[in-house]
């Protein structure tokens, strides 16, 4: 008897210390002013886009001015003393949101706890080449990089695969860490997706804030397409189908399309790097769509892993228009495809399927 009182009493107890503790947690969070900050994992951090993306992730540009960071910076061994070069700017900037850096060029260590990842390292493409030509050497990164974040990354992270092709290594970062969840891992093509943008305001000379809805669908390569078929702008009498405004089938079914599937190809050649600056900035619009949602009434486009949404074979990491909200992507449905759309976003799976089948022979 004696015994049973004993437990009720050392359960009371032990119940009374539970609540006390969430309250303390609870009442902790409303009186701490700051957010805990979070681990941004960039690879490939020495070359073009990592000098010019960690700065704007230690400014807040990706995940909000209110949200402290902690860098983590890998890349390889040659690039070791350049990849110290730039966490000691990182550190003489003074950012206020960032809580620390890690260098380094050990993948394990560079994965640890980390909640998004975005990776950059690879092999460049070069002037006159195609993205594809760089596969080999790209996915057999990928696959090993996929084991580090696997085991070592927190449980919910996000991951945006940058380096070319893109959806190729996405799709061999996913094969190769089953356990990430599908969803968790994206790439990279709202850079094609804001140079649609741009090419629309230039032709009508807009504002970015009144054009929206553009779509690019399918790889980030030279077969991507750019659809403005549900794009509309804002104008004094109301929204209005970029289609109507620029009144030109013709340049919007050829010139425009041809311009953005080749504006990489046109930076590389000019600048003879890539094109470093756009990247990252669109590598910090994905991630803060992802996370922080996307406004009412737009889409975004991102490389997501494909359920058979308009007719595209599952289980390819394809780019469609998509709606964020609470860290959750999802994509639009229900819009009209015409035939000519039909054929182009046809012909790019097509050309992400024979990716997927070099990739797998790479790796052999
Ligand atoms: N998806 C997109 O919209 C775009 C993709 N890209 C791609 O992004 C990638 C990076 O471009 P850049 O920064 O201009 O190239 P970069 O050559 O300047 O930098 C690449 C960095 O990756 C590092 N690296 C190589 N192997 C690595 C590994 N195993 N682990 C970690 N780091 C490694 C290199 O040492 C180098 O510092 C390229 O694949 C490029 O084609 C570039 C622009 C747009
Ligand atoms: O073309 C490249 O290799 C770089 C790239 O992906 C782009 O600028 O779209």
């Amino acid at each position: 008897m004696e015994n049973v009182e004993w437990l009720q009493k050392g359960l009371v107890v032990l119940l009374s210390i539970a609540f006390f503790w969430k309250l303390i947690r609870y009442m902790w969070s409303f009186l701490k002013t700051e957010k805990d900050p979070v681990r941004v994992l960039v690879t490939g951090a020495a070359g073009q886009i990592g000098y010019a993306i960690v700065p704007m992730i230690a400014r807040g540009v990706m995940l909000g001015l209110d949200q402290p960071v902690i860098l983590h910076l890998l890349d390889i061994e040659p690039a070791a003393e350049a990849l110290n070069g730039v966490k000691m700017e990182l550190i003489d900037a003074a950012f206020p949101l960032l809580k620390g850096v890690v260098a380094t060029t050990d993948v394990v260590e560079a994965c640890k706890d980390v909640n998004i990842a975005i990776m950059v390292g690879g092999f460049p493409r070069k002037e006159g080449m195609e993205r594809k030509d760089v596969m080999s050497k790209n996915v057999s990164i990928y696959k090993a990089q996929a084991a580090a974040l696997e085991q070592h990354a927190a449980a919910d992270c996000k991951v945006l695969v940058v380096a070319n092709p893109a959806n190729t290594n996405a799709l061999v970062l996913k094969e190769f860490a089953p356990s990430i969840p599908e969803k968790n891992i994206t790439c990279l093509t709202r850079l094609d997706h804001n140079r649609a943008l741009g090419q629309i305001l230039e032709r009508l000379n807009a504002h970015v804030s009144d054009v929206k809805n553009v779509i690019i669908w399918g790889n980030h390569s030279s077969t991507q397409y750019p659809d403005v078929n549900h794009a509309t702008v804002t104008t004094s009498s109301g929204g209005k189908l970029v289609r109507e405004l620029v009144a030109d089938d013709n340049w919007l079914n050829t010139d425009f399309i041809a311009t953005v599937q080749q504006r990489g190809a046109a930076i590389i050649k000019a600048r003879k790097l890539s094109s470093a600056l756009s990247a990252a900035s669109a590598a910090c619009d994905h991630i803060r769509d992802w996370v922080l949602g996307t406004p009412k009434g737009t889409w975004v486009s991102m490389g997501v892993y494909s359920d058979g949404s308009y007719g595209i074979q599952p289980g390819l990491i394809y780019s469609f228009p998509v709606t964020c909200e609470k860290g959750q992507w999802s994509i639009v449905q229900g819009l009209k495809i015409d035939e000519f759309s039909r054929k182009k976003m046809d012909a790019t799976a097509n050309e992400l399927i024979e990716e997927k089948s070099l990739a797998y022979s790479c790796l052999n």
